[in-house]
């Protein structure tokens, strides 16, 4: 029998870019801004920013871009709502997302969501697909009183990980699944096992810390880390 990675009882799944495709949304309308000041959006400033709470990532676009004396964060996160609003709502489920939902709640594996994301931006991207999302025990957002610090600080694990029956989870027995570097730094941060399903165009150096690096969900073997294993006709 092959070794299991870690002896995982949990599941945390980060939300956007892993289990909704709504990063595209925000690189869109960042490439819009930016194209007003003559200035390009690429993928090495979307690393710093993604996964993190709103206002944390503004303040990295706008001094990062060299253009804060123009836009202030804040003006930034005012200007960029009016087109996210719009889009949210039509986002799709990332490929494989929705069988290893089911199939970790079918087969009573603690699964929840922690996410940068508010509370406003969080019910919009879930419109649609709040048959998925109800079969989370729970959901921690950014803007949760205990997250004080967004990703890569561990606070929104470590507040996904009391949240469980039986809380606190050791987190040595929580895999953590991410798409943005500051997310997989937050739950190696928070001494989790995590899986990382990185966009392609994000570099490769930033792989280094995840302890599985997936091109997607479709690929991931949940007996590979102690979880029960899929059926092989799922599809
Ligand atoms: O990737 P998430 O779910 O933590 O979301 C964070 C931001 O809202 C988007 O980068
Ligand atoms: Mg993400």
């Amino acid at each position: 029998m092959a070794t299991v990675k870690a002896p995982i009882t949990h599941v945390i799944f980060d939300m956007d870019g892993l289990l909704i495709d709504t990063e595209k949304f925000y690189t869109e309308v960042q490439e819009i801004i930016l194209a007003r000041y003559n200035k390009t959006f690429d993928w090495s400033l979307k690393a710093k920013m993604m996964g993190k709470k709103a206002i944390e990532a503004a303040r990295v676009f706008v001094e990062d871009t060299g253009i804060s004396d123009s836009l202030s964060a804040e003006d930034f996160l005012v200007e960029r709502e009016d087109m996210l609003r719009t889009m949210f709502p039509t986002c799709e489920v990332m490929p494989g997302a929705r069988r290893l939902i089911q199939h970790l709640h079918a087969t009573g594996v603690p699964i929840c969501v922690a996410t940068g994301s508010h509370r406003r931006h969080f019910d919009l991207k879930t419109q649609r697909h709040g048959d998925l999302f109800s079969l989370m025990h729970h959901v921690v957002l950014g803007d949760d009183p205990e997250v004080k610090q967004g990703k890569p600080s561990p606070d929104v694990f470590l507040a996904a990980a009391k949240r469980f029956e039986g809380g606190p989870i050791d987190p040595s027995k929580i895999l953590v699944f991410e798409d943005a570097p500051s997310g997989v730094q937050a739950a190696k941060n928070a001494g989790m096992s995590v899986v990382m399903v990185p966009d392609p165009r994000l570099d490769s150096s930033y792989h280094k810390i995840a302890d599985q690096v997936l091109s997607s969900l479709l690929d991931f073997n949940p007996s590979e880390w102690g979880l029960p294993p899929l059926e092989k006709e799922a599809s």
